[in-house]
């Protein structure tokens, strides 16, 4: 229950329009559905004695109060009189579930919100983990076999947690928000009208005939249960295996791997049905006792008026056995509500551990102006970090100064660290040792936000989106550039088709990944140009000439360093010798190798020698040039 409230509560500044009335108007049209409810079965009980010409007795109770109002009236007037009343309780009814839906709309769509909030500001590697976390057996049984191993799929149960459970949970949440005043103000109604009307027999025994359906389902319920968390884990698998293979159609041809794909998910795809079918004969089999127990209400009903020695009128019968199923309906509701926070425990769990993770990077407590760096000059001071859960330090003691301006290379062999050393400087990752400054900021004195103003990045994961050029080129920005500046950056990117919208390609053209529409070298320029078209005071690259051909790859670089002239630019790359860059610095297994010019590095330093030799075999490798 505590994860419910906790859930809400960080909901509620995603909903729209006054979030009280919504709830005001839900939990006020449930409780007087609760009356009404209560009610009825007394007005119907009067109505049948004043049609057999035996008034009820007038008891203190809501239907004693009707029946002193319609004493001595025409059968006919009493009977409208009570259809009237019928028809209000069940458009009270139905307000009350409308009211009840629109607010579990509302409550899907703030909770969703908050969801891919908390996603999207907290650190990716914690997001992972929490879906993993997600997606782990919490004491109910084993995965169904072949449910392939959660522990990497943690973002398709991310992404199912926002999309699925977010509605599941909310749908209950309304259920606990409106059934639980329903439940409680019909059953005190109906406990006041008999034990006004001297009938507490009939309360007594329905509510002991409710214990005992309590034991005799409670397995049945637990079994629910657990046949529910066993069937989302099989619909996770199915999902995470089609976003894959979807993901990979052309790569599974390629490889000709679609009959083993195709397989694959069937596999997963009738798990799923196996699971779905188990789950449903646990839920008919726990319905059932509750049927047959609900069917036994009459037998109470007749034992305790049997037992509590007065006679009843037919009305008074009539009404008290209209009385039993509600008190056992009300039971039930009540708890269904118990049962259904257990069932969805682990649910609830999940969601509040996804919406709890902290943004990451955290905002300072006193952070520092963007303006408070008045020199672009980068300092790593004595850095090092270690992944959580790693053995080694991937870096080690980085002591590095890049002066204002200078357009620096950071290079070594795959694995030697420079990726994670960006990572670092961005604040993806945060040093384990050692602190970064921008012009003598500590960069955690700086807002998360203002990084992004700071930065403007080509990362190797640096992706386009599938829309249109132009929103592509705008991103973030919180002022578009108007079409002219992002014609001639195009232009200077060498991207001229798409400057002058020759070849009906142009700032409208919307980029497709699967099949590729752009070739990898455009994409590349593409993305060369986002970044340059941001207003930031840093340029940060990591490898934008990968998995380019060598010609592409150089005339890239030379872009790069032509566009970022003035800039300070750190550029992390497996071809210094193309760059010319003013100054490079060489890491070894997490370590400055060596650093200085390339004529220097050339001279003094071997590792940076075999990454020449390295870079300019790739480069030199033979190709056919003609059928003999
Ligand atoms: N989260 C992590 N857990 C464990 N090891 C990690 C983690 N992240 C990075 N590493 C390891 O740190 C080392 C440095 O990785 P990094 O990506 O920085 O290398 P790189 O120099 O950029 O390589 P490449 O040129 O191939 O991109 C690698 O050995 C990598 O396996």
């Amino acid at each position: 229950m505590r994860d419910l409230w906790r859930i809400l509560r960080v909901v509620r500044r995603s909903l729209r329009g006054g979030p009280l009335v919504g709830f005001v108007l839900a939990v006020g049209l449930a409780s007087l559905a609760g009356v009404m409810a209560g009610v009825l079965p007394g007005l119907v009980g009067v109505a049948i004695g004043a049609i057999q010409g035996r008034p009820a007795s007038p008891s203190p109770g809501l239907a004693g109060l009707f029946a002193r109002l319609v004493s001595g009236q025409s059968p006919w007037l009493v009977i409208a009189a009570t259809l009237v009343a019928v028809t209000i309780s069940v458009g009270v009814t139905m307000a009350q579930s409308r009211a009840g839906s629109e607010l579990s709309a509302e409550l899907t769509a703030a909770l969703r919100v908050e969801l891919v909030r908390a996603a999207l500001w907290a650190s990716p590697r914690a997001v992972d983990a929490a879906g993993a976390r997600a997606l782990a057996p919490k004491g109910g049984p084993p995965a169904p076999p072949g449910v392939k191993a959660p522990a990497v799929r943690g973002f398709e149960a991310v992404k199912l947690v926002i999309a699925r459970d977010a509605a599941a949970v909310s749908d209950f949440a309304v259920a606990v928000i409106t059934g639980l005043p329903q439940a409680i103000v019909t059953l005190l109604v109906l406990a006041f009208e008999l034990a006004t009307g001297g009938a507490w027999p009939v309360l007594v025994g329905t509510a002991l005939l409710f214990v005992l359906s309590r034991v005799l389902s409670d397995r049945a319920s637990r079994r629910v249960g657990e046949r529910m968390q066993s069937m989302q884990r099989s619909d996770t698998a199915v999902f995470g295996a089609l976003g894959e293979m979807l993901a990979g159609t052309e790569e599974l041809r390629l490889l000709g791997a679609r009959q083993t794909a195709l397989t694959e998910v069937t596999d997963a795809a009738h798990r799923a049905a196996d699971a779905r079918r188990s789950f449903a004969a646990a839920l008919a089999a726990s319905g059932q006792i509750k049927s047959v127990l609900a069917a036994m209400s009459p037998l109470v009903l007749l034992v305790a008026l049997r037992l509590s020695g007065r006679t009843y009128e037919a009305g008074d019968i009539a009404k008290l056995l209209l009385v039993t199923p509600l008190l056992l309906a009300r039971f039930e509701a009540l708890d269904g509500l118990r049962a259904g926070l257990l069932e969805r425990a682990p649910l609830l769990a999940s969601l509040r551990d996804l919406l709890s993770l902290p943004p990451h990077p955290p905002e300072p407590e006193s952070p520092l102006p963007l303006a408070a760096i008045t020199n672009d000059e980068v300092v790593l001071d004595h850095v090092g970090y270690r992944p959580e859960g790693a053995q080694d330090d991937v870096l080690h003691d980085v002591s590095l100064r890049i002066p204002a301006g200078a357009v620096v290379a950071i290079c070594g062999a795959s694995g030697s660290g420079k990726s994670t050393l960006v990572r670092l400087l961005l604040r993806l990752d945060d040093p384990t040792r050692g602190k970064i400054e921008v012009g003598g900021v500590d960069l955690t004195r700086l807002s998360p936000r203002d990084l992004s103003r700071l930065f403007a990045v080509l990362g190797q994961a640096s992706v386009l989106f599938e829309r249109s050029v132009a929103e592509n080129l705008a991103l973030g920005l919180a002022d578009p550039p108007d079409e002219a500046a992002m014609r001639r950056l195009l232009a200077r990117v060498r991207l001229d088709d798409l400057a002058e919208d020759k070849g009906g390609r142009g700032l409208g053209a919307v980029v497709r990944k699967v099949p590729p529409n752009f070739s990898g070298g455009e994409q590349r320029r593409l993305l060369l140009a986002r970044m340059l078209l941001r207003d930031a005071r840093l340029l940060v690259l990591d490898e934008p000439e990968a998995g380019l051909p060598g010609a592409t790859a150089e005339e890239l670089l030379r872009s790069v360093v032509e566009l970022s002239a003035g800039r300070t630019t750190i550029l992390v790359t497996h071809a210094p010798h193309l760059v010319k860059s003013t100054f490079n610095v060489v890491l070894d297994k997490g370590r400055i190798a060596a650093m200085g010019t390339h004529e220097e590095l050339v001279q003094s330093s071997e590792t940076y020698r075999a990454l020449l030799s390295e870079g300019q075999r790739k480069q030199a490798a033979p190709r056919p040039h003609s059928l003999p």
